[in-house]
């Protein structure tokens, strides 16, 4: 199987690079060998190296920065990805993508269905949510992974932005009135290797949620993370609970992300860690 990766240097693609090595042949260029937002770039990469699957966890994940640059965030987020399939279609080649729990609103009591209606608050959600439209209507054979608050020891992402507020600050606030599963990227990426392994993965087209078991407030797992961080000196942090409203933002959160998982393990048999135990493996624990 020839893989074409994109996002190599981001937090699931660093680990996709890896765990699909084992499948075949992988092709990642980095954004500086091939940048998503040159259309006729990106077709005529792919009309080049001919894939089977196109997997792309490439984005623009800067969830506040999105409400002010909308235009670079559609043309990453939406316009990449309909390129891609567009392009695999042409190949008969198929598509694994990646997805965000923000597409919903978080106004449903209850894990989300995959089946559940979608209304994104923000920019970043609404070009997520058209990218994963524009793949559906292409009509190319395709999986498309919603996971949520993605976790690594790179990169940009909460976990690593807890550890340097800890070093810098002795108290934090911190949201606890925003639920979801915190998912580390290895585990998302070893789902993603477990799928693709499955031949024909294509007889489950469709999208999947793919998410650390439990969830939690954004609060809780900053009080998960100072418990499993060693600072200098025993020097003491303590953080406070507050509301949203305490804490303003360009973009709107879901207050409900949590996805069910039941769908992927029907029909891949795949069972995520609980977010707990994933914690401590990402953490050397
Ligand atoms: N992070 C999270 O909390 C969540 C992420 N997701 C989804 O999971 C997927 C993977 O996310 P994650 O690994 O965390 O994302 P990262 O932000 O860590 O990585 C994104 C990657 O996309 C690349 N990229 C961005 N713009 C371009 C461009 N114009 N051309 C080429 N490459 C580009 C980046 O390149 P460079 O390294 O050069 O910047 C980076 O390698 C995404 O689809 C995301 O929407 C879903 C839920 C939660
Ligand atoms: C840094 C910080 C954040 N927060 C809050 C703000 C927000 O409500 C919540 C999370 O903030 P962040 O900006 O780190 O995370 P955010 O960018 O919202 O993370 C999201 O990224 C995208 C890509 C996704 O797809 C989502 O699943 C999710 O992981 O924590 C605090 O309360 N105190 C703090 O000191």
């Amino acid at each position: 199987m020839k893989i074409l990766l994109t996002g190599v240097n981001g937090q699931v693609g660093w680990e996709l690079r890896r765990t699909l090595a084992t499948l075949g042949e992988v092709i990642a260029p980095t954004r500086a060998q091939l940048d998503l937002t040159d259309v006729a770039a990106l077709r005529e990469f792919i009309h080049t190296t001919r894939p089977d699957v196109i997997v792309n966890p490439a984005a623009h994940t800067a969830v506040d920065k999105a409400e002010s640059e909308p235009e670079l965030a559609h043309a990453i987020n939406t316009v990449a990805p309909a390129v891609m399939a567009e392009a695999a279609a042409k190949l008969g080649a198929a598509m694994m993508h990646y997805s965000t729990d923000y597409v919903f609103d978080g106004s449903k009591t209850g894990a989300y269905v995959e089946a559940d209606i979608t209304n994104p608050l923000g920019v970043y959600g609404k070009t997520k949510l058209a990218g994963e439209q524009a793949i559906i209507a292409s009509g190319i054979p395709h999986v498309i992974l919603r996971t949520s608050w993605v976790y690594s020891l790179r990169g940009g992402n909460f976990l690593l932005t807890m550890q340097r507020l800890f070093r810098e600050r002795d108290t934090l606030n911190v949201v606890n009135d925003q639920y979801g599963a915190p998912t580390w990227s290895r585990m998302i990426s070893e789902a993603s290797a477990q799928i693709l392994a499955q031949r024909p993965f294509l007889d489950h087209n469709g999208i999947y949620h793919l998410t650390s078991a439990g969830n939690i407030s954004w609060y809780d797992f900053a009080q998960a993370i100072l418990a499993r961080t060693e600072l200098a000196d025993g020097k003491q942090v303590s953080i406070n609970p507050i509301p949203a409203s305490q804490y303003p933002t360009p973009a709107t959160r879901p207050v409900n992300s949590v996805l069910s998982g039941e769908k992927v393990q029907q029909a891949f048999g795949i069972v995520m860690p609980d977010w707990e135990v994933a914690l401590e493996s990402c953490l050397g624990r």
